[in-house]
């Protein structure tokens, strides 16, 4: 199933087997059940030669299918919940087709699931959540005959009943109202500061705050907690400000358990009454109505085929009501995929590679695959998945005019604070972090959209236009920029409702992008000898280190070969996206460098580990090492050390963590992935610099040369002349303005004269994938809403506002990722309170969300107490001094500018170092028998010694 619901890793093998079981099981099946499939080269084909160009895609086109007729079947429910007499309401005929076709494709998905045991682990189900279709009947809206009651209107703020309905009384309990108050969200956040020449927080281990202290600093932090970060950062995935409210009214004792589900409202009048036979009506309804196989076309329009607007159920019912159908009381519970089966877990001391079983209650949480999560309701202009509109119901600006007028400057302002490493450090996070699924085509590559007629593109195209008076692509015939939608997923127990985006990366801070995420990728990546990575040995004769191993299998996935020969290849780490610019591919050889060293001296160390032994512990140690520079020298320098505390981010001094909380989801929101954490794409600057060992320039190439383009990293002794750049070369201030290298050029091929432009793609990956404008952002961040456009003064620059202005027609249009950019920073950070409020989020999720987090102290997992002292010491400016071929001196905050007094140059020599031997392990195990002069028992030892001794030194020969 792995292969049908998610994309981007799907190896030859898989899709063999894929096509295998799609033509012998699948097909036959199909064709019986409906005589409308073509079968053409035994592969899934249509009478349209539109799906013939991706036919070796299935397994993204089933994916697409079946979701996108998941969100049909929303639809279709809604509509037909929302009509009165629950009939369903007459579609045009290619309307009912696709919704037909979900049950097939989830059909399909059940026997290559059943087919595929291995792939038993994606999708279980991932909620918790107990679904509670019927209202209480304390409700005065309660109907017995009433499967499910949807409102027909929902206003969250007003109606206490309602918000009562979540905690209903105890039944032995008087019924007593809660008490009246104000629901106007406007709390005193003091204004943000004005732009500071801000002075960054220099790290320090002694700044980190012991564990009582950040117990005083964060209260409540257990979730369901009223205030603060705590009600956000808990698993809830209720409306944040709903259930601020819903605390105040109940204090802190309130019945939100486990992952509360956003509630089913009642009272307001017109609700909807339904049975879960009405929903088998639809879809047998529906399932009648096939006639043909068509893959769905253009659907991201409200077009013609989609039912009207005023069909369709209110939004709130969309995003509310219909995930509450508990769909297992449907038809649809023999049809949804058998994946959504709950895993069982084993207590390991190594993580898994996807990040399954992290979580021994919810194993999936933050596991490769998982849906993404979201800190507010998702705005889709249809309520289900169309993109974001303006609140008007008009098209928002196009997001190439809102890049041109408002992120594009002839110049851009340098933060001489901040070097280029925090740009390679933060892409690399969120490598680690985040991976949206994109539909690919047959040779595993990004669908191109432009080069075909509308109606011959894959499904999820949704290309940039250019605008006529386009300021730079005017001079060249370019009218139409290459943008894909992400894959829509299909969620665990197959739940009605609006369109969610598939995570294939695990959300953990795991080193995942070093190791890759599945056994296949860091099968290809390990050398299966002493526990180390693979890696191009060619100039050790020169006394140089290893470099990465080259990509040579799908040697033209996130590599830009074009003009080379075909034996230039780009390099090969656990993510494909490690090549998209030179500097983050040099971070990565810096991290096999280290990974290689540290194996090397854990089995010296400890001889006698298997080379499984050294790799585990090795990963694990890397993992650790990469959170604590995380945590400790990149994250306040971001959001800075105020917001450090506020969200309880700082790192222990001493002892073992106690934040763990297993009902904490860990999985990346929305608002993070596709807006607040490309916070990074605005501080990119135009070149890439070389500094020399003294730390003086040598040179500057352009940023477009070097993206996709790692070649110039094969000269020997070049590597070090970038890390060398990387820790002098300053970055772009976080501001409105992004560099015109990624947004003219991006990507662009040699030879040509233009490329992508990143600020559009942004914008509008915001908008597809339903991120709420600026405006809900700042007001769940606890800031007070903008009403007018000049209430942006003292916000963000006054010509920007002029520009918002301009361009959009109300403020609560302006998209998120955009004005958080804009943000004036606070104090003694690089981002701005709303950016520092989802990223501070989202990061305080991922450590308390972390069974394996390297600071905890329970169970196997845990670090011994002087194990956890020796990471402590890790600094990044050690580890780069370590990994560079030749490095004497380097500031002791490399993601800062060095700085006589402040941060000042020292040797490497006097950075501290890992003690790795807390990590010797006797080999020799304690045996009482030994103790008590079993000669037998002491000879198998020594056999054991000599045997393992000589296959060692058999390898290393
Ligand atoms: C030269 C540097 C960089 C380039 C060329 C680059 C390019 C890109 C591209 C092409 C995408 C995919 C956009 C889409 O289709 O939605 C992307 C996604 C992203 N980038 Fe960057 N980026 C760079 C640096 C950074 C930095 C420094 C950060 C953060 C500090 C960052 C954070 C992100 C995030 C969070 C995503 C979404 C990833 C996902 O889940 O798919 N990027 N970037």
């Amino acid at each position: 199933m792995a292969t049908i619901l998610a994309t981007t890793t799907t190896t030859t093998t898989m899709t063999t087997t894929l096509s295998n079981i799609i033509d012998t099981v699948i097909m036959p099946i199909l064709l019986s059940y409906r005589k409308m499939i073509t079968l053409n080269n035994s592969r899934l084909s249509t009478t349209a030669n539109v799906t013939e160009k991706f036919s070796n895609d299935s397994h993204n086109q089933i994916t697409g299918v079946i979701h996108e007729n998941f969100h049909k079947m929303s639809l279709l429910s809604s509509n037909t919940i929302s009509s009165s007499n629950l009939k369903m309401q007459k579609f045009s005929s290619s309307w009912i087709i696709r919704t037909a076709i979900i049950l097939m494709m989830m059909m399909m998905a059940s026997i290559i699931q059943a087919s595929s045991s291995s792939l038993e682990n994606y999708f279980n189900d991932d909620t918790g959540t107990s679904i509670m279709a019927r209202p209480s009947p304390y409700s005065p809206d309660y109907h017995p005959e009433c499967d499910i009651i949807l409102p027909a209107s929902y206003s969250f703020m007003n109606n206490l009943e309602e918000m009562t309905e979540l905690s209903p009384p105890l039944p032995t309990q008087p019924q007593s109202l809660p008490p009246v108050i104000n629901l106007d969200v406007n709390d005193n956040y003091p204004p943000p500061p004005p732009p500071s020449s801000s002075s960054y927080y220099y790290p320090n281990d002694n700044d980190a705050l012991t564990n009582a202290e950040l117990i005083l600093t964060n209260p409540n932090h257990h979730h369901g907690a009223l205030g603060g970060i705590s009600f956000r950062s808990s698993a809830s995935t209720m409306h944040p400000i709903l259930q601020k409210y819903l605390s105040a009214i109940t204090g802190n004792n309130h019945h939100i358990t486990k992952r509360s589900t956003p509630y089913m409202m009642t009272g307001g009048g017109g609700n909807i009454c339904l049975n879960y036979q009405d929903i088998n009506q639809a879809i047998q309804s529906a399932k009648m109505s096939l006639g043909m196989f068509s893959i769905p076309q253009e659907n991201n329009h409200l077009s013609s085929d989609y039912p009207k607007p005023e069909h369709v159920a209110k939004v709130e019912a969309i995003v509310y009501g219909l995930p509450r159908i508990d769909t297992t009381n449907t038809i649809i519970r023999d049809m949804c995929p058998s994946i959504m089966k709950p895993v069982k877990c084993e207590s390991n001391k190594y993580r898994t590679l996807s990040g399954m079983c992290n979580n021994l209650e919810y194993p999936s949480w933050g596991s490769t695959r998982s849906a993404m999560l979201r800190y507010m309701p998702p705005d889709y202009a249809d309520g289900l998945s169309a993109p974001r509109m303006a609140k008007s119901g008009q098209p928002l600006p196009p997001p190439r005019v809102v890049s041109f007028v408002l992120h594009q400057a002839d110049e851009n302002d340098y933060d001489t604070e901040v070097t280029y490493l925090v740009i390679a450090w933060g892409q690399m996070v969120d490598h680690d972090l985040t991976f949206a699924s994109m539909p690919k085509d047959k040779n595993d590559q990004s669908i191109k959209c432009c080069k075909y007629a509308p109606q011959q593109r894959h499904p999820n195209c949704y290309p940039i236009q250019m605008p006529n008076d386009d300021p730079y692509y005017k001079f060249y015939p370019r009218k139409c920029m290459d943008f894909v939608r992400s894959t829509a997923g299909v969620k665990p127990n197959c739940p009605l409702g609006p369109r969610h985006q598939i995570n294939v990366v695990s959300s953990f801070l795991d080193a995942d992008c070093i190791y890759g995420g599945a056994i296949s990728t860091t099968k290809r990546i390990r050398e299966f000898n002493g526990g180390r990575l693979k890696s191009t040995k060619v100039y050790r004769q020169m006394g140089l280190k290893d470099l990465l191993p080259a990509k040579t299998k799908n040697p033209d996935q996130g590599c830009e070969r074009s003009g080379r020969t075909s034996n230039s290849y780009c390099f090969d780490t656990g993510d494909t996206r490690s090549n998209v610019q030179l500097q983050l591919t040099v971070l990565h050889t810096i991290w096999l460098r280290h990974h290689n060293q540290i194996a090397d001296v854990l089995s010296e160390i400890n001889p006698h580990w298997s080379d499984e032994k050294l790799f585990q512990e090795t990963r694990r140690i890397v993992s650790a090492m990469i959170q604590h520079i995380t945590y400790n020298e990149f994250l306040p320098i971001v959001v800075g050390r105020q917001t450090m505390t506020k969200y309880g981010l700082n790192l222990q001094k001493f002892g073992y963590y106690h934040g763990y909380d297993a009902k904490i989801n860990p999985g990346i929101r929305v608002e993070f992935q596709a807006a607040a954490f490309r916070f990074g794409h605005s501080i990119v600057p135009d070149t890439v610099d070389r500094f020399n060992k003294f730390h003086q320039k040598i040179d500057s190439v352009r940023l477009a040369s070097v993206l996709r383009q790692p070649f110039s990293l094969y000269h020997p002794g070049v590597m070090d002349s970038f890390i060398f750049g990387m820790v002098n070369q300053p970055a772009y201030r976080v501001d409105v303005t992004m560099a015109n290298e990624i947004t003219n050029h991006l990507f662009q091929k040699p030879g040509e004269q233009f490329g992508l432009d990143l600020a559009a793609i942004n914008i509008l990956r915001g908008r597809e994938m339903g991120v709420p404008g600026y405006n809900y952002m700042r007001e769940y961040c606890g800031m007070q809403r903008i009403k007018h456009f000049t209430d942006l003064y003292g916000i963000v620059h006054n010509e920007t506002v002029r520009r918002y202005m301009e361009l959009y027609e109300h403020v609560d249009d302006i998209d998120f990722w955009s004005a958080g950019i804009a943000e004036f920073p606070l104090m003694g950070a690089m981002v701005g309170p709303t950016f520092a409020c989802i990223i501070a989020e989202q990061f305080a999720q991922i450590r308390k969300g972390d069974r394996f987090w390297y600071e905890n102290g329970h169970g196997t997992t845990k670090f011994s107490m002087d194990q956890l002292s020796e990471i402590r010491k890790t600094k990044l400016a050690r580890i780069l001094c370590e990994a560079a071929d030749d490095m004497e001196s380097i500031q002791l905050y490399p993601l800062l500018a060095a700085h006589s007094t402040s941060n000042p140059r020292v040797n490497c020599a006097d950075l501290p170092e890992m003690d790795l031997t807390s990590w010797r392990e006797s080999y020799l195990p304690y045996d009482n028998n030994v103790g008590n002069g079993n000669i037998a028992v002491m000879n198998t030892i020594i056999d054991d010694y000599k045997a393992k001794s000589k296959a060692k030194a058999k390898a290393k020969a």
